[in-house]
């Protein structure tokens, strides 16, 4: 069983005159998780909050039996202080900077760019690991989609996060390397051994991927899908009735009905 990840967050974003509210609970045990739901219903909130990107005005935050954020208490550790993993959606790395290098900055800091031995080892066991060795002293525009994805994924693992978040990590792919690229991040995360929270509209990610689903509508969870038992539960209704969850036959067309709100 993986780290138990518990989320409970409450903000509101105001740009202009425009104004999002998120009110989003949920907690998980399973090894991958999927958020997933239409553009715009704050999936991303959500994983800018549990890494200490944004601040929540009620709720919190706990991994692994660590709190993160409690409103309620005060806590509110930095984002470099909550051991969490962040993949963005198109990676982020440094044009300028090689793989080793790009792989190794989050463990530098502004006043001190040396590595300890420790964490020079650190990193050129990921780059072993991820088959980046050869490419140490590339920049990442002479690599493949699927060497940047694991430069991104390395530099996420390099601070030993206890979660991995992924936001997107597919978009702008082509559907072939798309499918290729599933297959890498799962056995990574297997590999890596800690739980990781993805971002995805599509429902072909989550079936390849997740364990557990939460689908977002207008900044809430409507509902949780366990893919491997193929189970539904309402959240809405749950919060409401305490409804029993509903057995499903574990079906890929049931699930994606599920996924869908069909
Ligand atoms: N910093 C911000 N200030 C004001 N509004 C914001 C801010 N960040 C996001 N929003 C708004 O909050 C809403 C939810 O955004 P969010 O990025 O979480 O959606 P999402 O579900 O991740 O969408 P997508 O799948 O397209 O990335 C959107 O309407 C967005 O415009």
């Amino acid at each position: 069983m993986a780290a138990r990840i518990d989320v409970d967050l409450q903000l509101t974003v105001v740009d202009g005159r425009r104004s999002f509210t998120l009110s989003a609970a949920f907690a998980s045990d399973a090894a991958f998780v999927a958020l997933y739901g239409p553009s715009g219903s704050g999936k991303s909130l959500t994983l800018q909050a549990m890494a200490g990107l944004l601040r929540p005005t009620a709720g919190h935050v706990r991994v692994a039996g660590r709190t993160l954020f409690d409103a309620a208490t005060g806590t509110d550790l930095p984002p470099a202080a909550r051991r969490v993993g962040y993949l963005f959606q198109d990676y982020a790395l440094f044009p300028h900077l090689t793989v080793r290098q790009n792989i190794g900055f989050g463990l530098t800091s502004w006043h001190s760019r040396r590595l300890a031995p420790a964490q020079q080892a650190r990193i050129e066991t990921l780059m072993q690991n991820f088959g980046l060795s050869a490419m140490a002293e590339s920049r990442p525009q002479t690599l493949s989609g699927g060497q940047r994805q694991r430069v991104a994924l390395a530099r996420a693992l390099a601070c030993e996060p206890q979660l991995l978040l992924l936001d997107e990590p597919f978009a702008a792919l082509n559907p072939m390397l798309r499918d290729e690229l599933r297959l890498e991040l799962a056995s990574a995360c297997r590999q890596a051994g800690i739980p990781a929270l993805m971002i995805t509209h599509d429902v072909e990610d989550a079936l390849a991927l997740a364990d557990e689903a939460f689908v977002y509508e207008e900044g809430c969870i409507v509902r949780r899908v366990d893919l491997r038992a193929g189970v539904q539960v309402e959240m809405r209704r749950e919060a409401l009735t305490g409804a029993a969850p509903q057995a499903a036959t574990p079906l890929r067309a049931r699930l994606q009905r599920m996924l869908l709100g069909g």
